[in-house]
């Protein structure tokens, strides 16, 4: 089977919301692709058709290149984190697990192998009521692998998570896609994706606003800027601003250039002497990449808001 997620066209109404407005994208092996966006811009929903636990009004979403609902092992093809809070808090992690691959008729032989591989083996046979968030979000994930599906959905797998969670969950994601896995995973927050996603697909409004490459996508939002340091951000500011580049402020020694050329900065800021210690191309962050996604959206948001 193709290890793929295609959506196509989907739309969704629940009263009033129109929560999917034409909804298109694809997900491939071999890649963790982000799935971003504000709240409320359907990346739930979505992921939610594409399990069959939601209808849609329109469209369709394939799994493997068939709707979830006419797979026979769905979860031999695709394992999904929808909501890490649902287990049951008096089951040992190692019971959920074993539960769960009983009533999938999958076997107990990958339980331990799974509680293994989200670094859980330690707390097997700790009750799940009182694990962190970051260890039901490895649990949950636990439970997706259990059948080792070549594609995983998870919404949201950050969420909760501290610092060395977060580390730990770009290695782990990333990993996952190198073994040829198709990954989707959702996230509001830019900043974790960052190292691990290979592909965006930018949601707002119940659509599509991007699809592209994280390189691509980073390095159109790197162009054409240059970041400056200098002990006289008075004078390299007028010198580089008469040349006709456009400069803004980032801290007490920084400056940010668009305009002109690293090369033709130095030489400018050399002949009228201002001194400097560095002047590098700017390489954008996965943050800004995405505000210059979004900027048209979050502009259309605030005049709404404000009518
Ligand atoms: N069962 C439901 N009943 C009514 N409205 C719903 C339902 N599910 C989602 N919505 C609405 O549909 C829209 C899209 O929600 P969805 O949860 O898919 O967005 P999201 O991108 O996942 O956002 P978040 O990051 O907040 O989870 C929202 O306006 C939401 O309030």
């Amino acid at each position: 089977m193709e290890a793929t997620i295609e959506v196509d066209g989907l739309r969704k109404r629940f009263g009033r919301t129109l929560a999917l407005d034409g909804m298109s994208f694809a997900v491939r092996p071999g890649e963790v692709t982000g799935f971003v966006g504000p709240n409320g811009a359907g990346k739930s929903t979505t992921m939610r058709v594409i399990l069959g636990l939601d209808a849609a009004d329109a469209g369709r979403a394939l799994v493997g290149g068939r709707p979830y609902r006419s797979l026979r092992d769905p979860l031999r093809h695709i394992g999904a984190l929808l909501d890490a809070a649902a287990l049951q808090p008096s089951r040992t992690a190692r019971n959920h697990l074993l539960w769960l691959a009983h009533s999938q008729g999958l076997g107990a032989g990958r339980v331990g192998a799974v509680l293994d591989r989200v670094g859980l083996a330690g707390a097997a046979r700790r009750r799940a009521g009182g694990f962190s968030l970051g260890m039901r979000q490895r649990l949950g994930i636990a439970a997706a692998l259990l059948a080792d599906p070549p594609i995983l959905m998870l919404d949201e797998p950050f969420n909760g998570l501290d610092p060395d969670g977060i580390r730990w969950m770009r290695g782990f994601l990333a990993s996952l896609a190198a073994e040829g896995r198709a990954i989707l995973v959702s996230s509001h927050l830019m900043s974790e994706l960052q190292d691990t996603a290979d592909h965006l697909i930018v949601a707002g409004r119940g659509r599509v606003v991007a699809d592209a490459g994280v390189g691509e996508l980073l390095a159109a939002a790197s162009r054409g800027r240059v970041g400056l340091r200098t002990s006289d951000r008075t004078r390299a500011m007028t010198v580089l601003a008469n040349a006709g580049a456009t400069v803004s402020v980032d801290g007490a020694e920084t400056l940010t250039v668009s305009g002109l050329p690293a090369e033709e900065i130095i030489g400018l800021l050399g002949r009228a002497a201002v001194p400097f210690s560095e002047v590098a191309a700017h390489r954008a962050t996965l943050e800004e990449a995405y505000m210059e996604l979004t900027r048209d959206e979050v502009e259309f948001g605030a005049a709404q808001a404000a009518s």
